[in-house]
């Protein structure tokens, strides 16, 4: 198997006890910190915002993979940047101008990124490839950790690694909902080089982390 990126979704974490989950998680060997941000209005579900994460960034130097659902974009994307987000990744159906957005993340100082729905085309990227550091292939239905892998996306998956090496850029191909042992090594033959996993990290509390972690990478667990 590629090597890949493990970015453990805050989502399943222990909501009173973030700063030391993520804590654990960093110490437990993941690459990147995954933060989903949900309004209850593009999404049927409610999280936390800018002043959460900006509390949250003391407790790790990796970085910062933001998801965000919610409509609108644009008048958030400065908090975001102050909060210490790294990558800021946002779904075309936000609106109403993706192009517009993915510049203003990048002018923000900021990794851009585009999140695709399982009933969203591939060929959605196609204008705005030049424009994006990451690709958020969404698994599930956004909203709701803890769903099944939608197994159709693995063909969107390869479409974008072609999409991708067509370009010459180096862009992060991720994957996102129902990530386990046996869906990971599936995503990672398809093509993805970061995955996004929730209920499979935070399984079994702190002291499973490690092994969690290292089984996503398809290595034996001690
Ligand atoms: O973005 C998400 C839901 O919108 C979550 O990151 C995702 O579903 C991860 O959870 P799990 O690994 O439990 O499926």
């Amino acid at each position: 198997m590629r090597d890949v990126l493990i970015s453990p979704s805050i989502l399943s974490a222990d909501f009173a006890k973030l700063g030391e989950e993520i804590r654990a998680i960093d110490a437990a060997g993941a690459d990147m910190i995954h933060i989903d941000v949900m309004d209850g209005h593009f999404v049927p579900n409610l999280t936390f915002g800018p002043p959460v994460i900006e509390k949250l960034r003391p407790h790790s130097d990796k970085p910062f993979d933001v998801h965000l659902m919610i409509a609108p974009v644009d008048p958030f994307i400065d908090d975001f940047a102050k909060a210490g987000a790294d990558i800021l990744t946002v779904h075309p159906e936000a609106g109403p101008h993706i192009h517009r957005t993915l510049q203003a993340i990048r002018a923000a100082g900021m990794k851009p990124g585009v999140a695709i729905n399982p009933g969203t085309p591939a060929d959605v990227v196609d204008p705005i490839i030049d424009d994006v550091d990451l690709i958020l292939v969404m698994s599930v239905n956004p909203g709701f950790g803890g769903q099944s892998f939608i197994d159709s996306q693995l063909r969107k998956i390869e479409a974008f690694r072609k999409k991708i090496d067509e370009s010459g850029r180096k862009i992060i191909l991720e994957v996102d909902g129902g990530l386990n042992s046996e869906t990971a090594p599936r995503a990672i033959d398809a093509g993805v080089t970061a995955i996004v996993a929730g209920s499979a990290v935070f399984k079994g509390g702190p002291s499973s982390y490690a092994g969690n972690i290292a089984a996503l990478r398809g290595e034996m667990v001690s």
